[in-house]
């Protein structure tokens, strides 16, 4: 179990560098395999590194993407993680990638997560994870002290899980034995606050500090 923390000079270094990494890991993948898949966060760090991303000269054809999960608002709207893919990964070449939407339109995550269970469990172990923390310490939409999070880190969690006692809005999210196993797995993170967090959940429980549950091996990904 090996964490390697990078420390880039800049932002653009980082993005440029990870995504790199990140193409080179699918397309050794898929020299031996049919297929990879390439699970991503949502928010608003990683735009970079996928306008970056989506223009690797890969078999993207052969390739899943899917999110580390998805707030449960419609396609289009301005909180959509769909949308900021739409916008900034699938497109240019990777507009030829395999997309499984978290989001189905139905009426619940509740009534979404078995189906969705189903179809992320084809996809697992993840050929390339990579995760997103918020200044809390979430990963995905595993938040600090939820109930919820107790039982998406439990090793027999289904693939996927509604998230409904955020306080925003309800969310559908990959759990613990769907994120955890990946083949290749990285964290980006950016700026002192969040740094700072990531030195503290090192010391924290993972019902405190979620991200804690992937600080196996994985790669860090830094800049201020
Ligand atoms: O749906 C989400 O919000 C993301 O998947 C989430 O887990 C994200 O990675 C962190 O909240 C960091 O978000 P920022 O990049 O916006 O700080």
């Amino acid at each position: 179990m090996t964490l390697e923390f990078i420390e880039y000079p800049d932002r653009e270094m980082l993005f440029l560098s990870l995504a790199d990494r990140v193409a080179g890991q699918l397309s050794q993948h898929l020299r031996v395999n049919d297929r990879a898949s390439l699970c991503v966060p949502g928010g608003t760090t990683p735009a970079p590194l996928y306008d970056y991303l989506s223009g690797a000269e890969i078999d993207w054809p052969r390739i899943t993407v899917l999110l580390n999960d998805e707030r449960w608002v419609d396609g289009e709207h301005m909180r959509s993680n769909g949308r900021l893919l739409r916008r900034h990964l699938l497109h240019d070449k990777a507009e030829a990638a395999q997309y499984l939407d978290l989001y189905t339109g139905d009426a619940s995550p509740e009534d979404a997560a078995p189906a969705l269970s189903e179809a992320v469990a084809a996809h697992l172990p993840l050929t390339v994870l990579l995760l997103g923390m918020g200044t809390d310490m979430h990963t995905a939409s595993l938040f600090p002290d939820a109930s919820e999070t107790v039982l998406a880190l439990a090793p027999d969690a289904p693939a996927v899980m509604a998230v409904t006692s955020n306080r925003d809005e309800p969310r559908i999210t990959l759990t613990a034995s769907a994120l955890k196993g990946a083949i290749n797995t990285h964290l980006l993170i950016t700026g002192a606050d969040k740094r700072e967090a990531f030195e503290r959940a090192q010391s924290l429980d993972p019902t405190e500090a979620p991200i804690r549950a992937f600080l196996g091996d994985i790669t860090v990904h830094w800049a201020e």
